[in-house]
Order: C-alpha cells, then structure tokens, then sequence
C-alpha cells in the first residue's frame, strides 16, 4: 500500500472495475480532483488474479498522494470460462465487498475514512460496503450521456419487451438517445438469458441508489441529451458531465515501440496519417483482419497500424492487451513489404495519447471505445467508425449522428470488406465527407477546451459536486469525533 490520505483532508475512495479503459479516465478523475479540489484519493482495486502491468504502470504514474490499494483477488475458480467479461467484471467487484469491509473498518479505526466512494457501471453492490460506513456513493459512467440515458431506460425495456431486444423490428425511441434498434444495443443485452444481461440489469437498478452520477463527457457533444439526463425524475440521481476527462499518459506502451511510433510520424506530412486501433482489448477475426491489412494496402494512404492477434471474440484481449501468439504471423504474407513506404504496424500496445497529439495524424480508424473517442475529439482528429463490442455500436451512432466520424459498412457475410475499407479510409483522409468530419471536429474540439475554462459547463459541474463531496467530509469527521 502507498502513502495514504491524512486525516481532515478531504478524502474521496474509486474502485475502478477490472479493465484498462475504465481505469484510464478515474485516474484522470483523481488528479482534477488532486489539483483543483485537493482531495487525497484512494485507489481501491478488485481483481481477479494478482494486477496486470497494465495496472500496475497507469497506477505508478501517479503523484505519492493518490495511493492504491490492490484487494486480495477474488475467487472466480466456480465461473465458466466461456462467461462474458460484463459477469467476470460484475462478479470480481461484488466478491471483493468481504475484502473492502475489512479495508473501511481499519480506516474508520485510523480515523481515514474516505467522505466518497466512487464505483463505475459494474460496481454499484460496493454501495452495500459504503452504506455500512455512512460513505455517500457515486457513479462515474465511463461513457457517453447517450448511452446513460438507454442505461436509465433499460428497467422499463425489460418490463415492457418480452422478446429479445435484436428481434425488435423498429428502432426504439427514448427521449434524449440517437433512435437505435435492438441489434445495437450494447453488447450484454443481445441475449437476455445470459448472466451478462442479469449482472448489467443489477447494476443499472441499482443506480437510483448513488447520490449523484458523474459522465465523461461534454455539453457540445451531446447537448439534447443533456438536457434530458438533467431534468429530474424519481430514482434518478443528479447527473453532472464533468468531461472530457482523457488519458495523459503512456502507460504501457514499451519504450522502443513509443520511440519508434513518434519518430516514424515525424517524418510523415502533417494530417496524412490514419492511426488504427481497437483499444485496450479489441481483437478482429482472422478474416476480418485480412481484409483490413488489404484494404489499408489498397487506399494507397499512409497509416500506424496497432495489431493484435486475431480471435474470434472481439473482446478476447479486454483482461489482457498483450497478444499471446507474434500478431505479425497473421498479415499476409508480404505486406510489411508492399507497405513499408506508406506504414508502419505495431504489436499489441502503442503510445496513444502521444499519437494521437501529433501533427502527422489526419484520422482514427476506432473500435469507438469512449475513452478513444474523446481523445480524438480533444485533438480534432476525424474518426471511422468500428464498433466490436460493449456499448461501442451506441457509441457509433451518436458519433456519426452528430458528424464527427465516417462509418465502414459492413457486408453481408459481417466483415468489412477491403474495397469498403479503402473507399471509407480514401473517403476520410482526402474526401469530401472527410472535409465534413474534420469541420466538426474542429468545433468540438474548441468545444470541449470551453467546457474545461474556469468559467465552464464541466468545471462548474466538478466544483459543485466537489462542494457537496467536502460537507459530507465535514459530516463524517463530526461523527468519528463523536465516537471517541
Ligand atoms: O495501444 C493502445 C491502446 C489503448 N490505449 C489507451 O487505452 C484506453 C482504451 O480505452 P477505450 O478506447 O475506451 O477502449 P477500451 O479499453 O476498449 O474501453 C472499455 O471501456 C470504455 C469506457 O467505459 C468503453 O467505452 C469501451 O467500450 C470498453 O471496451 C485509451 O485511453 C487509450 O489511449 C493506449 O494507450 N494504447
């Protein structure tokens, strides 16, 4: 364990659930809140086995006065291996509330206790540990206020639709939300009778429980939205966007793989270069692959291709981003060759927040991952659209519905095919619909530096909520005094 907060010190607790991409943006959390508010922040990790690199080099990068503590892993031997990531996720956090009971008890008796306790969607059951301590929970959603918005709605989804959501033939209107139909619903609803859906359901009922929902995102980028998560309703707590909140980091990227990555872009024009990648845990099918190697060859455009191993789960890599095979064996055969002039690929992990700063860069080719797609609306850099998993569909369609990327179709037999995959990356680099996205990019990249002044919508959000987080600190303290 690191140093821990003092007391009287404003003191809020985050337990990130397992997985890269929602660590990413509490940390960035952690250090508005280290260096606007003064809090002292602790890190509470779950797990299933002992923590990853990943998770190890994202939290050592942090300032001494954000500690972590990793809980002892909890036991998943009974869970089937074929169960999907939302049950590990969901499971993990909720088992690990034995662990977090103890943890609070000898804070309590250190007189340490943390004012907050922030969990993200998969882990509202610590909310039971936090009532026991009179700790005032939080959500942070990782996501967009679009897809809230659905999360919000899906109770009443599941009441009043007997079927499976992706046999619904019309799309579903709810107020605020892109219209969308069944078949992109976020991933763990495409079957209802797996534990998946259960565990999301749980969760999202349990939401009326937190005092207040924090979202990583910004008013420009979905204002209607907005204004309707806003409105106030029963077992709805207050949302505040306090986005966007990106990555600032390497993290894990190796040494020599980041050396090379910002050394070949230097030597590229300005805004010629795609970036492609599916995040921390996005993996393609063989085929699909194939085609995407091709495709990027036949555009003829220069791209910094991240690889990983191809599965036939999207998410196969999401608890670990390294590739177990050497992902290079999978291009075909001559490809580094053909393409050496205008690319460069790379295995499994790059240094995106770098990249993605860079001049050279004229596009992002993403799976949508949030955290992804907010980096590339800081930077103004257009999108095409890839959705794999988890709620990246919704994702998808709120990002192209408000202008800021191109989508590649997929064919009949599900892939995207190498011709659609030049047509749309010729399209973004030097189309005219490329023109388009780079346009609103620009305004929402000028957007989201507005929302982030002093004066604005997201800072305001943060001290509002910080205020409320330092009178329940107040409170807290009155009352371990009183227990002396
Ligand atoms: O080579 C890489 C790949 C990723 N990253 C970073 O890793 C994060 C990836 O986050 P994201 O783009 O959101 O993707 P996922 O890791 O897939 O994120 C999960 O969590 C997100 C937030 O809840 C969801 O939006 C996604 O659907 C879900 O898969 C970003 O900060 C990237 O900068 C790197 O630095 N280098």
């Amino acid at each position: 364990m690191q140093k821990m907060a003092d007391g009287n010190t404003p003191h809020v607790a985050i337990i990130p659930s397992p997985g890269i991409g929602h660590l990413i943006p509490l940390v960035e959390l952690a250090k508005r809140l280290l260096d606007n508010h003064g809090f002292t922040v602790t890190f509470i990790i779950p797990g299933d086995s002992p923590p990853s690199k990943a998770q190890r080099s994202v939290l050592n990068s942090l300032p001494s006065s954000i500690a972590s503590v990793f809980l002892p892993p909890a036991d998943l031997s009974d869970v089937p291996s074929t169960a999907r990531i939302e049950t590990r996720i969901s499971l993990t956090v909720t088992r690990s509330n034995p662990a977090l009971r103890e943890l609070f008890g000898s804070l309590s008796a250190e007189k340490r206790l943390p004012a907050v306790l922030v969990v993200d969607l998969f882990g509202t059951d610590a909310f039971d540990v936090a009532a026991e301590f009179h700790v005032s929970p939080y959500i942070f959603y990782a996501s967009n206020a679009n897809v809230l918005t659905f999360l919000l709605h899906l109770p009443k989804l599941d009441e009043t639709v007997s079927c499976e959501f992706r046999e619904l033939t019309e799309p579903v209107i709810i107020p605020g939300c892109v219209p969308i139909t069944g078949k992109d619903f976020v991933d763990p609803c495409q079957d209802r009778k797996d534990e998946s859906y259960k565990w999301l359901l749980h969760n999202v009922k349990r939401f009326k429980e937190a005092e207040g929902i924090l979202v990583n995102s910004f008013v420009d980028l979905e204002p209607n939205t907005i204004k309707i998560v806003q409105e106030p309703a029963p077992d709805k707590p207050p949302v505040y966007l306090i986005g966007p909140l990106v990555n600032s980091g390497s993290h894990d990227a190796d040494v020599n793989d980041e050396y090379k990555c910002l050394n070949w872009l230097d030597n590229q024009p300005f805004g010629s270069v795609l970036y492609v990648s599916f995040g921390s845990g996005g993996t393609l099918t063989f085929e699909q692959f194939i085609e995407l190697a091709l495709g990027l060859a036949e555009s003829g455009k220069r791209f910094l291709w991240v690889i990983r191993s191809p599965s036939g789960i999207a998410s196969s890599s999401y608890f670990n981003p390294q590739s177990r095979n050497d992902p290079f064996s999978f291009l075909p055969q001559g490809f580094l060759d053909r393409t050496k002039e205008k690319g460069l690929v790379v295995g499994s992990w790059a240094p995106q927040a770098q990249i993605l700063t860079h001049t050279s860069i004229g596009g992002f080719l993403t799976h949508c991952g949030w955290n992804s797609s907010l980096e590339s609306i800081v930077n103004g850099v257009p999108l095409i659209a890839w959705p794999l998993y988890a709620e990246q569909k919704m994702n998808a369609l709120l990002l192209v519905d408000v202008g800021a990327a191109l989508r590649a179709r997929l064919g009949e037999d599900g892939v995207v095919g190498r011709e659609e995959v030049a047509r749309v990356v010729k399209g973004l680099i030097e189309g005219e619909e490329g023109n388009a996205v780079r346009k609103k990019m620009k305004e929402l990249k000028e957007g989201s530096v507005r929302v982030l002044r002093d004066d604005g919508f997201s800072t305001k959000s943060l001290n509002e909520v910080s205020l409320k987080w330092k009178a329940h600190q107040r409170k807290i303290d009155q009352e371990q005094e009183s227990f002396l």
